[in-house]
């Protein structure tokens, strides 16, 4: 039957349900890491891999959305729906990326849809046909989701930021637990036939605070507002094409004007705020940057809280991101913004180029510190405007208790730790009071700078930051540190390259604590380092010992995991 779903003999696991999760076996085809940063597995081509020319029938291709949908065709049920059909959808569970998991009624055959959640009844559109699933837009609600709750925020519902901000925070934090279980044991093919597989699986840790717990915002500044369908008839004529706010979802060019980010602090709320209720007033000068002719100055915004180590209160960084050097013409915005008691920081990033990066080519401080600072596991750390931190303070206190419990350190200061992808040396410097030496390895150069910073800040001299391409690894790599007792590796979403993996296999240090932030190249790697691969001639040579997922960002559809790695003897 065409588009029956077979699983490869190699697979040892259970199918708990195929047709339930037939679009799990797409993540079976992961590509493995590639050899370029610039190519690595990136989130993107975790997805299924894109549709051939076959499958993209040219039926409907150039289809645009009109107002009226048209009716649910329920006549014959081919196994493929064609792109631009319109269906009655029930969506089942939350898949990666937030995106709703719904099936065709007559066939079983998988549907994505952006936003459904899981109970909800909706019309959708099919807009894509990939390998064995395809996506839809939904187009109306019939009826609502189960644990529906009200969105706080009055941007939920078309804002790119929360997907699921109108389900409730339990179904939410259940979901996600539920897609790290089936894609450890589908893509990683640990068996939850196990018999301490439960023991494997610790619940997720659920954030304490659901709203206001990024400690960073990044809002552009558009001259196309982009203006949700819903909200059409009422601002018609508005004429206000400008926007300050966040990318509408799918467009580079678009922006949705925010006054007020529930995610951000209240501190950073108020210069949000600040910024709103002048840069439009036409006597200041100030242009919003045209990402298509690249002309105009401001170009972003962003908004990072730290704290006043001394009294423990939260202190602002604001950085204006423009296109050009011109500090007159930020006056204004500088006299508003720094009125607010906790800005303690406003630097002016020089941005010359014409893609949409935040990082200038030179930075000018324009009132008070360059950097604020920020207590994490005791020790002090300095942010700068373009250094990389935690995004939630109070949830990394939780992830990096987590991590130290894993990595389990004698604490006899015998020990030498591996920190890979180290960023700021945060995890390592926490790691370093109990071990005889940290060394850790990361790619962005300011990154290591900023690690000896804060290992100097707080006093620490076993740590040792090395700036290197774990993607670029040869058969030196290794040979400028002991053999390590505990390696580290918290990569970035495409997780680890195969070298590095090799490289790990042949290390053998007795135990690897895995931080991710993308369960599906996590279950990938984990599976590499346990089970091995015949394709990529690699004997796998360790045990999972745990895997923990943390809920770092709520409402979003990301998912943090602390894995545990023992070496088999
Ligand atoms: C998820 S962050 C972790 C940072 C740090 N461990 C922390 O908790 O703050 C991933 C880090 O990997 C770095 N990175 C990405 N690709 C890399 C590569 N090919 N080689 C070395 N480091 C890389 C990024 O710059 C980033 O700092």
């Amino acid at each position: 039957m065409a588009g029956a779903i077979t699983i490869p003999t190699t697979h040892t696991l259970r199918l708990i349900n195929p047709r339930s999760h037939s679009w799990l076996l797409n993540l079976r085809h992961i590509s493995p890491p590639s050899f370029s940063l610039s190519t690595a597995t990136s989130a993107a081509s975790l997805s299924p891999a894109p549709s051939t020319a076959e499958e993209e029938d040219s039926d409907h291709h150039n289809s645009t959305p009109s107002d009226t949908p048209p009716k649910p065709s329920n006549k014959s049920a081919p196994f493929y729906p064609k792109r631009g059909q319109t269906l009655e959808l029930v969506c089942d569970t939350l898949a990666f990326k937030g995106k709703g998991v719904c099936k065709v009624p007559e066939t079983g055959f998988v549907l994505m849809c952006d936003r459904a959640l899981p109970g909800e009844r909706f019309l959708g559109r099919v807009t894509r046909k990939r390998g064995s699933y395809a996506e839809v837009a939904k187009l109306k609600t019939l009826s609502p989701h189960q644990d529906a709750v009200d969105a706080p925020c009055e941007y939920a519902s078309y804002c790119g930021g929360c997907k699921t901000q109108s389900l409730s925070y339990e179904a939410q934090i259940k979901y996600k637990e539920q897609q790290v279980r089936e894609l450890m044991i589908h893509v990683g093919k640990f068996s939850d036939e196990q018999p301490d597989c439960l023991s494997i699986m610790k619940p997720i840790v659920p954030c304490a605070n659901q709203f206001h717990y990024r400690n960073k915002m990044e809002f552009s500044f558009s001259n196309r507002r982009w203006i949700p369908q819903e909200l059409w008839e009422e601002e018609q004529g508005s004429g206000n094409e400008y926007a300050l706010g966040l990318h509408a979802p799918g467009f580079f060019d678009k922006v949705l004007n925010v006054d007020k980010c529930l995610l951000q602090s209240e501190p950073g709320n108020a210069v949000l705020l600040a910024v709103q209720d002048c840069w439009r007033d036409e006597s200041l000068g100030l242009s919003p940057y045209n990402v298509h002719s690249h002309a105009g100055f401001l170009k972003h915004l962003v908004i990072r809280t730290g704290r006043d180590v001394q009294t423990g209160k939260p202190e602002i960084m604001v950085n204006f991101v423009t296109s050009a050097y011109k500090p007159e013409l930020l006056q204004t915005l500088v006299e508003k913004v720094s009125a607010i008691t906790e800005v303690a920081s406003i630097v002016n990033n020089i941005n010359t180029s014409v893609g949409s990066t935040s990082i200038g080519e030179e930075e000018h401080v324009l009132y008070g510190k360059p950097i604020i600072a920020e207590v994490l596991r005791g020790l002090t750390f300095q942010i700068s405007a373009n250094s990389f931190f935690q995004t939630n303070t109070q949830q990394a206190e939780v992830l990096y208790e987590l991590i130290e419990d894993a990595a389990s350190l004698k604490g006899d200061g015998s020990e030498i730790v591996l920190d890979l992808f180290c960023g700021t040396g945060t995890i390592g410097l926490t790691l370093a009071r109990r071990a005889k030496h940290v060394y850790g390895y990361e790619v962005v150069a300011q990154s290591i700078a900023d690690a000896h910073q804060n290992a100097d800040l707080n006093g620490i001299c076993n740590a040792t930051f090395v700036q290197g391409d774990l993607n670029k690894i040869d058969e030196n790599f290794g040979k400028n540190f002991p053999r390590p007792d505990v390696v580290i590796s918290d990569p970035n979403r495409p997780g680890m390259h195969m070298k590095l993996i090799k490289f790990l296999l042949k290390l053998k240090a007795p135990r690897i604590v895995y931080v991710s932030c993308n369960p599906a190249t996590c279950a990938r790697d984990l599976d590499y380092l346990c089970h091995g691969s015949v394709e990529q001639n690699i004997k796998g040579c360790y045990q999972l010992k745990s895997i923990q997922p943390v809920d770092m960002f709520p409402h979003t559809p990301h998912i943090e995991c602390v894995c545990l790695l023992d070496l088999i003897d």
